[in-house]
């Protein structure tokens, strides 16, 4: 039987003495965009970035598209996450140094791709979410919400099964940042991507399928 795309079974985790995750159970089908709201230090960072590889619980399990996660080495879990996995940030992290189209082309090139081929490819995600105008501008020559779009554009770039967004509209205003959230969301649902995403705004959350509420480092609701 197939499970769930993404899974979280009881994790924990803790910087030093600060408790983040405490018996955290998350999943999210493929396809499927699951909000996590909880107020600040709830937990939905750290539960992002568990479920993404990128950091590793100290107790508990993460499951892939059936392949457990959390204990692969540093390497594969890069390696996952260059092919099956897209982050986007509250702040774009775009690379200053280039320009919109190079950054969206970068995680092709990491691959392995041709720079040609790469920026062929980079074009039309440019195009869907609504920044092609600015392919040739470098981040700090953009507005926070276009520079976001092309963050998004860098993160669907690879065709991921999954993307992980942690405040993805954080930094916007409410108008721009529920734009950005409609492209994210749209595009993930004509792809067939999963979107797991953390917010604290309850409003935006509810454009997701569903929503999960942390407190304390532990779900405590869902519809
Ligand atoms: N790098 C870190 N070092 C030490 N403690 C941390 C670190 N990151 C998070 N914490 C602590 O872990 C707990 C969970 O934080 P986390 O960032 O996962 O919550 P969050 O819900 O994402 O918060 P926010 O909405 O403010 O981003 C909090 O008590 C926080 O202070």
């Amino acid at each position: 039987m197939t499970g769930p795309l993404v899974q979280a079974r009881d994790l924990y985790m803790a910087y030093g003495q600060t408790a983040a995750l405490a018996g955290t159970s998350v999943e999210c089908a493929a396809g499927e965009t699951l909000g996590i709201v909880g107020a600040s230090g709830s937990g939905k960072s750290s539960l992002l970035l568990c479920v993404a590889g990128i950091l590793k619980p100290d107790q508990g399990e993460v499951w892939f598209n059936n392949r457990r996660i959390d204990q692969l080495g540093e390497r594969e879990r890069s390696r996952l996450r260059l092919t099956d996995l897209g982050v986007v940030f509250q702040f774009g992290n775009l690379v200053a140094e280039l320009t919109a189209l190079e950054n969206v082309a970068l995680p092709l090139l990491l691959q392995g791709f041709g720079k040609r081929q790469a920026e062929k490819a980079a074009g039309p995600w440019l195009e869907r979410l609504g920044v092609a105008h600015r392919a040739g501008s470098a981040p700090n020559q953009m507005s926070g919400g276009e520079a976001q779009r092309v963050a998004l554009a860098r993160a669907f770039v690879t065709e991921p099964k999954a993307i992980f967004a942690d405040e993805p509209t954080g930094a916007l205003d409410a108008q721009t940042g529920a734009r950005v959230l409609d492209a994210l969301l749209g595009v993930a649902r004509e792809n067939g991507t999963a979107v797991l995403m953390a917010t604290h705004d309850l409003q935006l959350a509810r454009s997701a399928d569903r929503v999960v509420s942390m407190s304390d480092g532990a779900l405590v609701g869902s519809r």
